[in-house]
């Protein structure tokens, strides 16, 4: 994936982190989403009084674009304030496998620097509708 359309990723998940709502972890981050036809969706953090409740920016891109009819998905970033690029939670990684086991995970921080990933690298062996087959199709 070309350095520009990195760095483009990387700066918008940036400006999404900035509309997280974090009244209880105070920890803001963002993302973005680019699509294969070469649309981006950017998400943040929504947290909840009932903190369970609280869905990550990853998810965030994601459910927007597909209730927006998208479904084709290239490449995610994501930024917060870390030490290291920030890694995304269990259940994002299961989120994001679901549509692109070979999607591009790109991981930031606000020092500007960046590690990248496949989903299948962070996510080895995960759950997939292929599982749901309950003996061999023969
Ligand atoms: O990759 C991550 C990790 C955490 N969070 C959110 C969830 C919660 O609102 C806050 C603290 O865990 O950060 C994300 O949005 N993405
Ligand atoms: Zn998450």
């Amino acid at each position: 994936m070309n350095t520009e359309v990195k760095e483009m990723l990387l700066e918008r998940a940036k400006s999404a982190r900035k509309k997280a709502y974090t009244p209880y972890s105070n920890f803001q981050v963002g993302a973005a989403l680019l699509t294969k036809n070469g649309k981006i969706y950017e998400g943040c953090n929504i947290e909840n009084a009932s903190y369970g409740l609280s869905n990550c920016a990853e998810r965030t891109a994601i459910f927007k674009a597909v209730s927006e009819g998208e479904k084709e998905f290239e490449a995610i970033a994501v930024v917060a304030d870390t030490l290291k690029p920030v890694p995304p939670c269990g259940a994002c990684r299961q989120v994001i496998s679901e549509f692109n086991p070979k999607m591009k995970v790109i991981l930031g921080n606000l020092k500007g620097d960046v590690s990248e990933y496949t989903i299948d690298q962070l996510l080895p062996g995960a759950f997939s509708n292929e599982d749901f087959q309950s003996k061999e199709m023969k």
